[in-house]
């Protein structure tokens, strides 16, 4: 079960694993988002809402220094970012391997321990004794020896869930880790990634299409939008005050048995929350 997200002790002194400062990011003559700044410290779950298009993934490549910011500067631990930085993890946006990839489950989390993708392999027995822990922690013991092409979306889903855990790292990206899982699967997957976040004290930045299954664990939210960014707290972020002035268009949010419901968004915009009470618990 989630812990409702609480206000971090010494949040405000503690040195933030990302700061993102005056950042803007665009293609081109085409600008994505402006104006963003956000500080994330250790334990800090960050959700990163908006319609399609807004900039989410890049917001996210640009974290992992695969895309330079059109201005602004972004720092991981306080080093400019830069490309394969060991301190990050990184959950791609789900795709599903190829029936034939002859990869098993077990080989494939022993990807994510830092070292083997440098050349520098732990001690075996200290690398097997993670992998084994892992397979039980992401509940894929059952078909640890099956190649991956041949494992369902949400098994798939879970293993890569792993290798971006069973590394060190102090950030965890998420693009969409919940798509296209049913609800337990979804309930499964964001327990484990908020239990990373409490036991190893990881900072999470997760894009999520619909914010109401990550609601009790969210800190902070970043709203990307018409070429905008709000930065706040859920109560702070998801109001119709905010979103009609983001929309520029009369936006109501409302909340109904704890989750958040979004009404009268523009038809491109269907993104970042449930948008109307008849798509309660939809995909979008
Ligand atoms: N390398 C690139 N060069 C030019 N345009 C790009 C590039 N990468 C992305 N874009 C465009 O920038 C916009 C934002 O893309 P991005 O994937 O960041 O949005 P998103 O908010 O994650 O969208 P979605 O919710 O649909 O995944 C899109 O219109 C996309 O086509």
């Amino acid at each position: 079960m989630a812990t409702p997200a609480v206000p971090l002790s010494g949040a405000a002194t503690a040195a933030p694993v990302l700061s993102i400062s005056d950042a803007a990011l665009g293609y081109g003559d085409r600008l994505l988002w402006a104006g963003l700044d956000l500080d994330v410290v250790a334990g800090q779950f960050v959700a990163v809402l908006g319609p399609n298009g807004s900039g989410k993934t890049s917001l996210l490549r640009a974290i992992l220094g695969t895309q330079p910011l059109t201005r602004g500067r972004i720092e991981i631990l306080g080093e400019p970012v830069r490309r394969g930085h060991r301190s990050v993890g990184y959950v791609p946006q789900q795709h599903l391997a190829d029936r034939g990839t002859p990869l098993r489950a077990r080989d494939f989390l022993a990807l994510g321990i830092d070292g083997s993708r440098f050349g520098l392999p732990l001690p075996s027995a200290s690398r097997r004794r993670k992998v084994e822990a892992m397979l039980d922690t992401v509940a894929a013991r059952a078909f640890a020896g099956t190649r991956i092409g041949d494992l369902s979306g949400g098994e798939q889903q879970r293993l890569r869930i792993g290798q971006a855990l069973i590394g060190d790292s102090s950030l965890l990206l998420c693009d969409e880790p919940l798509i296209s899982l049913d609800l337990n699967q979804q309930r499964a997957v964001s327990d484990l990634i908020d239990a990373s976040r409490r036991d190893q004290d990881r900072a999470v930045v997760m894009i999520t299409h619909d914010v109401n299954p990550v609601l009790d664990m969210v800190d902070t939210v970043v709203y990307l939008a018409n070429g905008q960014a709000r930065v706040g707290t859920v109560e702070d972020v998801l109001t119709s005050e905010v979103l009609s002035d983001l929309y520029e268009t009369p936006v109501e949010v409302i909340r109904a048995r704890g989750r958040i419901i979004v009404v009268g968004l523009p038809d491109h915009a269907h993104e970042g929350h449930e948008h109307a009470p008849h798509h309660e618990g939809a995909d979008h």
